[in-house]
């Protein structure tokens, strides 16, 4: 028996972009074959297999090849180079609409994928029940599909994919449109169909694709990156995407540094960013980094154990310098702050144009997940009196990674809550 329900070898689907439409013409007319377009890669050169029974997560920011690559393993592309080999009946949601007539009704749509996928008109019959319960849209099934609003498009298509049998079925983020209750019906569906099926799943919402994928791969700019375990995969793809977002050296490679507790591993601060207080110390660098494996990361799970490390150099001599720091969430709320002061720890004093390295070793906070910045400070005195010497706001920014099954609400995520019907 044949494991294998997809297999993807050196696959490319190269785009030819004109810059104006006319050049096309001139292109299939010139007869010296002269070329006006330039080839662009959307999918270049990718290789998995998917085992039968696998639920593959694909990862990738806008644009990197995701869909491509889905619509070349359904047939809806044919691909410039490479195989592509499928072993099963797939069904496929992909783009709202696709697969989809907008003149028919709803009904005549179920009916014409039935005949599309090969089945007939009496097995239809027998499907049709189901299918009508869970798509759940009353009385429009009558209507023709083209004023059908995005919701109730994907409850009929969703259905429709799940109701005809598929052994493969490929899901590319259209239940990001259904409503919440509808989402979770679905989500509930791929769970039962996770056990006997082989589902391929394209999703921006990382939790998605950690809860329900057993592996998923990493695709940038048509280029498989990596491929491996969800939560693995999405810690990298995260750690890459605030590197992207904020153009800051975080590179997949620097999430996995490994270093000692050295000054010399602490990154540099951005020069870009602001620097309030008066100067005679100044914070130079600022770097976070796993207690256990010493790796230094951008991308932390609450109660994660981590050393956060601050570098100073002094512009003029110290006396009873304090080395502290805040977290901060997106609205700028201060959601945790420590400095040597309160933890009572005395430094000496610092030289003129020397620098310093010092380090805090802490539970991270139980935060919700979502992106937080660490503001340090350099200041001298104590708690009640002080001179800020260096304060950076948002000098780093974390992303705290969902590890709950299910996303709520709220500033912190509460562990060890016990639940129990009274008697
Ligand atoms: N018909 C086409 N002609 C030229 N370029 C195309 C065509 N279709 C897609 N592309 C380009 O190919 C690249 C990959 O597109 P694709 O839709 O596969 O990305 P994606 O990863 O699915 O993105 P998203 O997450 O935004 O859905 C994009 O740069 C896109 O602009």
């Amino acid at each position: 028996m044949n494991e294998i329900a997809i297999q993807a070898t050196n696959v490319s689907k190269i785009y030819k972009l004109y810059d104006k439409p006319i050049d096309r013409l001139k292109e299939s007319i010139n007869p010296f074959g002269k070329k006006y377009h330039q080839e662009f890669h959307a999918v270049n050169d990718i290789s998995f297999d998917v085992k039968k029974g696998e639920t593959l997560g694909i990862i990738g920011k806008n644009g990197s090849g995701k869909s491509t690559l889905l619509k070349m393993i359904t047939g809806v592309l044919n691909p410039s180079s490479g195989q592509i080999s499928v072993n099963g009946k797939i069904s496929a949601l992909l783009e709202l609409g696709a697969g989809f007539n907008p003149e028919l009704t709803g009904l005549e749509n179920i009916y014409m994928n039935g005949t599309i996928m090969g089945y007939t008109k009496a097995e239809m019959d027998r499907k049709l029940d189901d299918i009508l319960s869970f798509a759940d849209i009353g009385d429009f099934i009558h209507q023709a599909v083209k004023i059908y609003s995005s919701g109730m498009f994907v409850r009929l298509a969703f259905s429709v994919a799940i109701n005809i049998d598929p052994e493969i079925l490929i899901i590319d983020e259209a239940l990001s449109v259904g409503d919440m209750r509808f989402q979770q019906k679905c989500f509930r569906k791929i769970d039962e169909f996770k056990d006997t099926k082989t589902i391929l799943f394209v999703s921006h919402d990382l939790s998605v694709i950690n809860k329900y994928c057993n592996r998923a791969i990493w695709i940038n700019e048509g280029i498989m990156i990596d491929d491996g375990v969800p939560k693995e995969l999405s810690k990298k793809y995260q750690a890459f995407m605030i590197g992207a977002n904020l153009n800051k050296t975080v590179t997949v490679q620097d999430s996995n540094e490994m270093i000692k507790d050295t000054i010399e591993h602490i990154d540099s601060i951005d020069e870009s960013l602001d620097v309030m207080g008066d100067d005679e110390a100044r914070i130079t660098g600022i770097s976070l980094f796993d207690a256990e494996s010493s790796q230094k990361i951008s991308i932390v799970e609450p109660n994660q154990a981590v050393k956060l490390f601050i570098k100073v150099k002094a512009n003029t001599n110290i006396e009873d310098p304090i080395i502290g720091f805040s977290i901060k969430d997106r609205l700028g709320n201060v959601i945790a702050q420590s400095n040597s002061f309160v933890l009572e720890q005395s430094i000496p004093e610092m030289h003129n144009e020397k620098y310093y390295g010092f380090g805090f070793e802490f539970n991270f906070p139980p935060l919700n997940m979502g992106q937080y910045s660490i503001s340090p400070a350099v200041a001298s005195g104590s708690q009640e009196v002080h001179t800020q010497h260096s304060w950076i706001h948002d000098a780093l920014i974390i992303q705290v990674m969902p590890v709950q099954k299910y996303q709520l609400s709220g500033f912190f995520v509460m562990d060890n809550v016990k639940f129990y019907s009274l008697e």
